[in-house]
């Protein structure tokens, strides 16, 4: 699913996929105060949209329902940063560009935004500069723009252990009927990690023998209890999602959006419209996620 805007006017376009934490344990901290996470991720076919054009001077422009909550953040922007850090490790073939982003996605979400940007930002900025790098010194570029930065480089079913980093494919994950729901309060990652109460729990195992719903089921998100303290919508959103039809919800990253997997994309839909409906201010998305087959 595509949403047609400005980013799709510029010559090179990227996708910037929402990141779903299908499951996230965490295991432990490392000295630098890190946690080590177990986690299996998947991708949405929604997210937003880059745009990359050459111009006379660097220029950053946003546009999409949540564009105007990141406008005025400078050189913060995790587009900007990624931009210049590639621009360092490339040299001279790093011409002045014109980058659009297509905010669709709700900001400090728990859904990876501002890291698909990135990963997307990299991505783009390679083809338009006509360069490549060594797959070890991008990862390690992407690993410096944060935590989630090298999984959205991949955008496909994963396992991810260490802080993000250390990532493995999961061809035979299934493409998942979604809807992403998330009441539009920010939450910062920070102190959902602060508020957490155990720190060496039980590493993911993935049972399949029953199916991959079963082997989700049976797995966890140990950042959910501290979030729901932060934001109580959570656990609104979650009963939401279930009364609606879900089969299994469950918060993703450090929150605060929701994910009900459904049986099939038909009520997926139907699921989002009843919810936009009973909570317009909120944010309802069906999407479904990419197969690991692909
Ligand atoms: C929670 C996840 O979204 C799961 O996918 C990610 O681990 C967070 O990834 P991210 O947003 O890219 O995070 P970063 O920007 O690297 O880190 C933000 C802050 O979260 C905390 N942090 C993050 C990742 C991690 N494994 N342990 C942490 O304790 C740290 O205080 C860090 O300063
Ligand atoms: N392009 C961007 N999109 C979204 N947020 C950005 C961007 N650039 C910088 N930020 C900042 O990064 C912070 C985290 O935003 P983001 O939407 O990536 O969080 P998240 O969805 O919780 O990520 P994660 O799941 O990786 O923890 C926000 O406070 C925001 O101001």
């Amino acid at each position: 699913m595509r949403e047609q805007g400005m980013a799709d006017a510029f010559g090179v376009t990227e996708e910037a996929r929402a990141k779903i934490n299908l499951a996230l344990h965490v295991t432990g901290q490392r000295a630098d105060g890190y946690h080590l996470l177990d986690m299996l991720v998947t991708f949405a076919d929604c997210g937003d949209r880059l745009g990359f054009l050459p111009a006379p001077a660097d220029a950053f422009t946003l546009s999409g329902r949540f564009g105007e909550t990141l406008a005025g953040d400078g050189g913060t922007n995790l587009v900007i940063r990624a931009r210049d850090l590639l621009r360092e490790v490339v040299g001279a073939l790093a011409f002045p560009v014109h980058i659009h982003l297509q905010k669709n996605l709700p900001v400090a979400s728990g859904i990876g935004g501002g890291s698909a940007d990135a990963a997307a930002t990299l991505r783009g900025l390679m083809r338009l500069w006509g360069t490549g790098l060594p797959v070890e010194t991008l990862a390690a570029l992407a690993l410096k723009l944060g935590a989630d930065v090298p999984m959205c480089l991949e955008s496909r079913p994963l396992i991810a252990r260490g802080i993000g980093e250390e990532i493995e494919a999961v061809p035979d994950l299934p493409a998942l009927a979604m809807v992403l729901a998330n009441p539009l309060k920010g939450v910062s990652t920070p102190e959902v990690f602060r508020r957490l109460k155990a720190k060496n729990n039980p590493p993911l195992k993935l049972a399949q023998s029953a199916g991959w719903l079963a082997a989700i089921r049976a797995a966890r998100n140990d950042l959910e209890p501290p979030a729901r303290e932060v934001v109580p919508e959570i656990a609104v959103i979650s009963a939401m999602l279930q009364t609606e039809g879900a089969l299994l919800a469950r918060m993703s990253g450090s929150g605060a959006t929701c994910f009900g997997i459904f049986a099939d994309m038909a009520t997926a839909r139907d699921a989002a419209a009843a919810l936009h409906e009973a909570r317009p201010d909120w944010y309802f998305q069906a999407t479904q996620t990419v197969s690991g087959g692909i």
